[in-house]
């Protein structure tokens, strides 16, 4: 059996979770690694390629972009115009409608396939919402994360002008309503209150109470924890009073990197086009002979 060929794009949490995840799934191998400064070569990727640009790898089935969200299109759209399914997991919930139309588009015009948004929330969050919606078709579902480390929320501040170092921390608050503790080291030349101000305008946080503080050593408050509880409460047929409830609690980038190479998987099973995780059949994930999969989890 020819194993996937996947490539990793950008090697920060995320993409070193994803390499931890190629080698511990039989059906993948690793193509390379893509970076901005392909000299930056860590001790673990010295059996590895590591190039500036996934046209100088060899060939690749897919591409698993571990890139800031808001890079994910503009990485997406060089990988499908090469032909090379892409998985992301992009996480501004407000624009991935638009993102699917947009790569929908690529994806079509080059036979190539493109799994958005594609982690945990977004991602296998959105299969159990999905799940709570048709098991009681009437009600309410409340998604309440952590207390954890928001990877998505921390990469927005390390983006902003003045941040040296970020952790932005998510606490529930019940209800799906969250507060964001974010630290930060500031570089010198920048004004505290200046860089505070631009991450409470920052999309990422304007909805939601947010507050800055300024620490000495970003590194020693970090755990990468997070997890969720998700809980409907509805109606089937005219039964009130359903209950659901989903629980985890995890180390944020390893699950995500898993969901994006089990995504990665689906891709290769899919027709050209955009999706996100809840339009893919859920055994195209896992990997395994069919009807061995239907014996054991049906
Ligand atoms: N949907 C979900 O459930 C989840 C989604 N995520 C998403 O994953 C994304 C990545 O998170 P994480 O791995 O922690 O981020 P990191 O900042 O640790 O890593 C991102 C990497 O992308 C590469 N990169 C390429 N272009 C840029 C750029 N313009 N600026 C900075 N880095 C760039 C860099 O790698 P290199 O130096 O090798 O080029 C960088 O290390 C988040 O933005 C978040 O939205 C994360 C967790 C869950
Ligand atoms: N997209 C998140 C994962 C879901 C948790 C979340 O959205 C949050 O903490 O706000 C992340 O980047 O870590």
């Amino acid at each position: 059996m020819s194993k996937i060929k996947a490539a990793i794009v950008g090697y920060g949490n995320i993409g070193k979770y994803v390499l931890d995840a190629i080698l511990s799934s039989p059906d993948f191998e690793v193509a390379g690694i893509v970076r901005r400064n392909p000299n930056d070569v860590p001790v673990e990727l010295k059996d590895y390629k590591v190039v500036a640009s996934v046209k100088e790898l060899g060939k690749v089935d897919v591409a698993i972009l571990a890139t800031p969200t808001r890079s994910v299109e503009s990485f997406a759209k060089e990988c499908l115009a090469l032909g090379i399914n892409t998985v992301d997991s992009y996480d501004i919930h407000g624009g991935i409608v638009d993102l699917r139309r947009s790569l929908d588009a690529t994806a079509k015009e080059y036979k190539a396939v493109s799994i958005i948004s594609a982690g945990w929330d977004p991602g296998t969050d959105s299969m159990i919402r999905s799940m709570f919606e048709f098991m009681a078709p009437k009600g309410v579902t409340y998604t309440n994360f952590g207390p954890g480390m928001s990877m998505g929320h921390t990469v927005a501040v390390k983006a902003i002008k003045g941040v040296k170092a970020a952790l932005s921390m998510t606490i529930p608050l019940g209800t799906s309503i969250h507060r964001r503790m974010v630290y930060i080291e500031v570089e010198e030349g920048h004004k505290f209150a200046d860089v505070a101000a631009a991450i409470k305008a920052d999309d990422y946080f304007a909805h939601d109470e947010t507050h800055v503080t300024q620490v000495d050593c970003v590194d020693s408050l970090k755990d990468m924890g997070h997890g969720v509880n998700m809980v409907r409460k509805g109606v089937s047929g005219n039964s009130q009073n359903q209950l659901l409830d989903f629980n985890m609690k995890i180390n944020n980038p390893a699950l995500t990197a898993q969901v994006l190479v089990a995504s990665a998987r689906a891709s290769l099973k899919q027709a050209p086009g955009a999706y996100t995780m809840i339009e893919v059949p859920i055994i195209d994930y896992i990997y395994g002979e069919r009807e061995s999969l239907i014996k054991k989890l049906v």
